[in-house]
């Protein structure tokens, strides 16, 4: 059994769109990046390959690489998932904060765990999501960035429990 912990970042501008789970969230500022900035992907990412002791995401998708320049998260996911499961892993849970004082996204956080747990091949209820506001401090307060933090829990092939 091995946890993982993945954390990140990223700024809020204009003329980006906020993508977050893989999922297109309407505001008026979005994530900047090199990539579609993703923080949550970005966080569980690194979780994922925390967990496996597989280094951090920028070791396989360097940020001055134009090859994933504007990329959708999902697949920077997909390819680290690929890889952590051909080591013989598999998902016990995921739980995830994203820490953002706006928009409200509560309403979307079924359709981002619904895109994990399709990538992850996991059932929903194996996928955590929660959102939170520093309550006006920070900033994320000051709505400069949104952030996330991810833990994830994975088994190998021969450990998993019956009741998973
Ligand atoms: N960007 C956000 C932040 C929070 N929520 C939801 O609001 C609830 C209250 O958040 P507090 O930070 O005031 O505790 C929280 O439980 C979330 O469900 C949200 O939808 N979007
Ligand atoms: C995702 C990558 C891909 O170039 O770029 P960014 O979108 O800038 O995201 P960040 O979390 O800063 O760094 C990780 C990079 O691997």
């Amino acid at each position: 059994m091995r946890i993982g912990l993945g954390f990140d970042v990223h700024p809020l501008v204009e003329g980006r769109e906020l993508i977050l789970g893989g999922i297109k969230v309407p505001y008026e500022r979005g994530l900047d990046g090199h990539s579609d900035a993703d923080v949550l992907l970005h966080a569980l990412v690194d979780a994922l390959l925390g967990a496996a002791a597989l280094g951090d995401i920028g070791q396989y998708f360097p940020p001055q690489d134009p090859q994933w320049l504007g990329i959708s998260s999902l697949v920077l996911l997909k390819e680290v998932w690929d890889k952590v499961s051909r080591l013989g892993y598999r998902v016990g849970n995921v739980d995830a904060v994203l820490v953002a004082e706006r928009p409200r996204l509560a309403p979307y956080l079924p359709a981002m765990r619904e895109n994990i747990a399709r990538v992850l091949e996991v059932g929903l209820e194996q996928v955590g999501l929660k959102a939170t506001t520093t309550e006006g401090l920070g900033f994320t307060g000051r709505g400069e960035g949104i952030a996330a933090f991810v833990t994830v829990l994975l088994f190998l092939d021969k450990e998993i429990p019956r009741d998973l």
